[in-house]
């Protein structure tokens, strides 16, 4: 089928003003966090390697591509799992309390967490003003907003920017290990909060900028927007986004009357 045939769904870029329910990613969506996550990845990562010989050879060092490959948008455990099978490191799961020097999936956890935390608490926290902007017009038309994040930290990263009182609802890392939700990229978490939000999945857009977000969303059958902060265009596309933009704002439409409005020229 065709744009525009009978029966089929509108362009994404026309549904957004009009939508059940939009759903955004928060770390690198909506606030510019993401790139505080990749350092505290990055610090944990490389001198987790460079104490551990490969077996043939050094190991590889962790690079900004292996965040993008393996730990983007998806729950932290699974992130830790990603980057050891990438080097053939098989380290034991160890105990949710494992302390920061025990050498367990746990332990590089809390290492990573513990970096994170201090960036966060160090830093003050970027928004994107377009993704705000985005917000505050879909809230003035009456579309109801929430937060999707892999991160167990979105809470707190909310309340840092001021913003947990823009969403209705916030499903996030913690939520997802309370109700036994399967993090990104499988559908779970979305499709929970379409649910909770009582929206239609075909109706309900996403916003995301990484691969394994876009693929989570568009597998629940959500419409899916991405926000290239540096995954690439082309792996946005090929995990199911519909459309890439540089900055949400860039869906704010305007109608003849100068009042924003749905749909673009
Ligand atoms: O370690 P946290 O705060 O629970 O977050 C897990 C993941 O949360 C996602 O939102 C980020 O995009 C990832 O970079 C991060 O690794």
């Amino acid at each position: 089928m065709t744009d525009g045939a009978v029966g089929s769904p509108p362009p994404v870029r026309d549904l957004v003003g009009h939508a059940d329910a939009a759903l955004f990613d928060l770390d690198g969506v909506i606030t510019d966090t993401a790139s505080l996550h990749m350092v505290a990845w990055g610090d944990m990562f490389r001198a987790f390697l460079a104490g551990r010989p490969g077996v043939s050879g050094d190991l590889a060092p962790y690079t900004d591509d292996d965040y993008f490959r393996h730990v983007d948008g998806k729950p932290r455990l699974d992130g830790i799992r990603a980057v050891l099978a990438s080097r053939g490191i098989d380290l034991p799961e160890g105990e949710a309390d494992d302390p920061a020097e025990a050498d367990t999936v746990h332990g590089l956890a809390r290492r990573k967490n513990d970096a994170f935390l201090r960036a966060l608490d160090e830093g003050v926290v970027a928004v994107y003003p377009g993704t705000i902007r985005l917000v505050q017009w879909l809230l003035d038309r009456s579309v109801p907003c929430a937060v999707v994040s892999s991160s167990r930290n979105a809470r707190r990263v909310l309340e840092a920017v001021d913003l947990l009182d823009a969403f209705a609802h916030v499903v996030d890392g913690t939520t997802a290990q309370e109700e036994g939700l399967r993090g990104k990229p499988a559908p779970d978490t979305f499709v929970a909060a379409a649910r909770r939000l009582g929206a239609r999945a075909a109706h309900t857009v996403a916003f995301e900028d990484a691969e394994s977000g876009v693929r989570a969303a568009a597998d629940g059958g959500l419409r899916v927007v991405a926000v290239d902060r540096g995954a690439g265009h082309a792996a946005l596309v090929d995990a199911g986004a519909e459309l890439v933009v540089d900055d949400l704002a860039e869906l704010i439409t305007v109608d003849a009357s100068g009042a924003a409005a749905p749909g673009g020229p």
